[in-house]
Formats: C-alpha cells, sequence, structure tokens
C-alpha cells in the first residue's frame, strides 16, 4: 500500500486557508418524554488554525455532541461556536467529516463515493473528478476508482472515507472515532497517513477517540473529558518532535504523557489506579 506522498499536491488537494476554532461556553442538553439529558456542560476550547486537538474520554461523555455541534449538524443549548470568528450556525463547505462507520454508498464506485457531496450539490464532476483521483492515488488506491466498497477492506473504506471529507478542500476537519473498528496495523498505518496531512496541510483537526496512545501520538494538545456531563477536565500540551515515528512511542516522553492522561482519567474514578 502506498502512503501519502507527494506534499506539494497534497497541500494543494486537502485543506485550503486556515481555520480557527473558538468553542464558548458550550452547554448541550437532550430533552426527551424520558426527561433530560446534560450531555455537554461549559465546555471552551480556542484551537488555533492548523492545530491538531484530540479529545479522549468515556463513553457518553458527550464527545460525539461536541463534534456535531463543531460541525454545525446539531445547536448547543448554550453557548457559542466560532469559526474564525463567524458563528457556525449549519453544516458548512468548510466542514469535512470523517465518522467512525465509513458510510460508504455500495451502488457508488470508490471515485463516485468521494464525489458524494459535490455531486449532491449539483457541482459538475469534470470540475472535481481530477482532485478526487488525486486524492485516491495520495491514499495509495491508485487501482481502486472504479471498483465498489464491498471489494475493500476496513482500512481502504476508511481511506475512501477521509478522501471524502477532504475533496472539498475543508478548512477544518472534524473525525469521530474514525479508525475504533480497525485492527491495530492498519491503525498504525492510518496514523501515520493522517499525520502526513496534517503537517502537509493548514487543516484544524478534532479527533475523537477512546485510545490515549492514539490521541497522544496524534495531536498537539489532548482534551481529556469527564463522564456525563462531559466537562474538560484536562488539556494537555504534547511537545513531541514532528513528524513522529510509530517508535516514539516508546520514549521516555510519550510514557509520561500517558501517565499525565492515565493519572487524569483516574482522579475522575474512571481508570483504575495503576499504581
Ligand atoms: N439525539 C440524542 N437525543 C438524546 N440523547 C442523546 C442524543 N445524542 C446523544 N445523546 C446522549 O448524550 C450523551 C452523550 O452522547 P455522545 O454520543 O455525545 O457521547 P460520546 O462520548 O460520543 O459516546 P461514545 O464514546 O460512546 O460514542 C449520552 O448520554 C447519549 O445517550
Amino acid at each position: 500500500m502506498n502512503t501519502v506522498a507527494d506534499a506539494g499536491l497534497m497541500a494543494e488537494a486537502a485543506c485550503a486557508g486556515e481555520a480557527h476554532l473558538q468553542v464558548a461556553q458550550v452547554c448541550k442538553t437532550y430533552a426527551s418524554p424520558r426527561g433530560a439529558t446534560h450531555a455537554l456542560q461549559d465546555i471552551t476550547l480556542d484551537v488555533p488554525a492548523g492545530r491538531f486537538v484530540s479529545v479522549v474520554g468515556p463513553s457518553g461523555c458527550g464527545k460525539s455532541t461536541l463534534l456535531r455541534c463543531i460541525a454545525g449538524l446539531d445547536r448547543p443549548t448554550s453557548g457559542e461556536i466560532r469559526l474564525n470568528g463567524e458563528p457556525i450556525v449549519g453544516p458548512s463547505a468548510n466542514t469535512g467529516i470523517v465518522f467512525q462507520r465509513d458510510l460508504l454508498l455500495d451502488w457508488r464506485t470508490i471515485l463516485q463515493n468521494v464525489l458524494f457531496t459535490t455531486d449532491c450539490r449539483g457541482q459538475p464532476r469534470a470540475a472535481w473528478a481530477e482532485r478526487a483521483r488525486d486524492l485516491l492515488d495520495l491514499f495509495g488506491l491508485e487501482n481502486f476508482h472504479h471498483r465498489y466498497p464491498w471489494e475493500l477492506s476496513g482500512g481502504m473504506r476508511q481511506r475512501v472515507a477521509i478522501c471524502r471529507a477532504l475533496l472539498d478542500e475543508p478548512k477544518l476537519l472534524l473525525m469521530d472515532e474514525p479508525f475504533a473498528a480497525l485492527d491495530a496495523f492498519t491503525r498504525d498505518d492510518l496514523n501515520l497517513e493522517l499525520q502526513k496531512i496534517s503537517l502537509q496541510t493548514a487543516c484544524t483537526t478534532i479527533f475523537i477517540t477512546h485510545n490515549i496512545g492514539e490521541a497522544i501520538f496524534l495531536a498537539d494538545q489532548v482534551v481529556v473529558m469527564d463522564r456525563r456531563p462531559g466537562r474538560i477536565a484536562l488539556v494537555l500540551d504534547i511537545d513531541l518532535p514532528r513528524p513522529r515515528r510509530l517508535a516514539v512511542r516508546e520514549s521516555a516522553a510519550f510514557a509520561q504523557y500517558t501517565r499525565t492522561v492515565r493519572q487524569a482519567f483516574e482522579e475522575l474514578g474512571i481508570l483504575r489506579s495503576s499504581a
């Protein structure tokens, strides 16, 4: 499998422009006949353009809710989210999203799947097809443009989903546990490829994961969330040189970051003490 290779092309093909994300005192309550669910409480985050932020927290702490609000797919109950100073009030072409399930359409070829969003907008295919092909090639899928999703492995499908999210030159890339369903080897591969994209583009990225190691490996900053109602318990800057190799996970500095995050979860009663 090829890896992402052409830095110049990738910078041109993937993200465009800068995205400064500001999340200010965001609360989210879901109302239902069975009562209210307080999913998020007072979330404040300032993410400068180009930063990669990993969000890690226990199941149900509101990570996906936060991502959906940032994506404009849901509205906070209170508080505000701004992209480059503009309030986010709905979905935007500035934002690319990758979910845990790749959501590829089985009746469309790989190329047609990557072109899905622009097709939906009625934009001429010819204008986007070259970019779509370039992205697929960069992700090592040059021989799969005309195959169907069911002919691909889970890792290849998730690469396609990432290409689809990047097609529209988003400024902001939102990823909701994109690699959770993959085996450890494929996950390592995709972590490296994602790092290359981040280094070579101006994409601001919010990456949700349950995996502490993955969170630290990828991020400039790790946000640790407490259980519901989701609150930020810790913001940890990750000062490891880039590009990072997988072997960095064996370094003393990485072990210290892991200890700090684990300790935060232990103090919150989410992880049992390892001492
Ligand atoms: N549309 C909805 N209506 C009502 N409650 C919801 C809705 N979406 C999420 N919730 C509730 O809000 C809380 C946070 O859910 P969310 O999916 O954001 O958590 P999460 O941290 O992403 O969980 P996981 O890691 O398991 O994916 C949960 O208690 C969930 O049941």
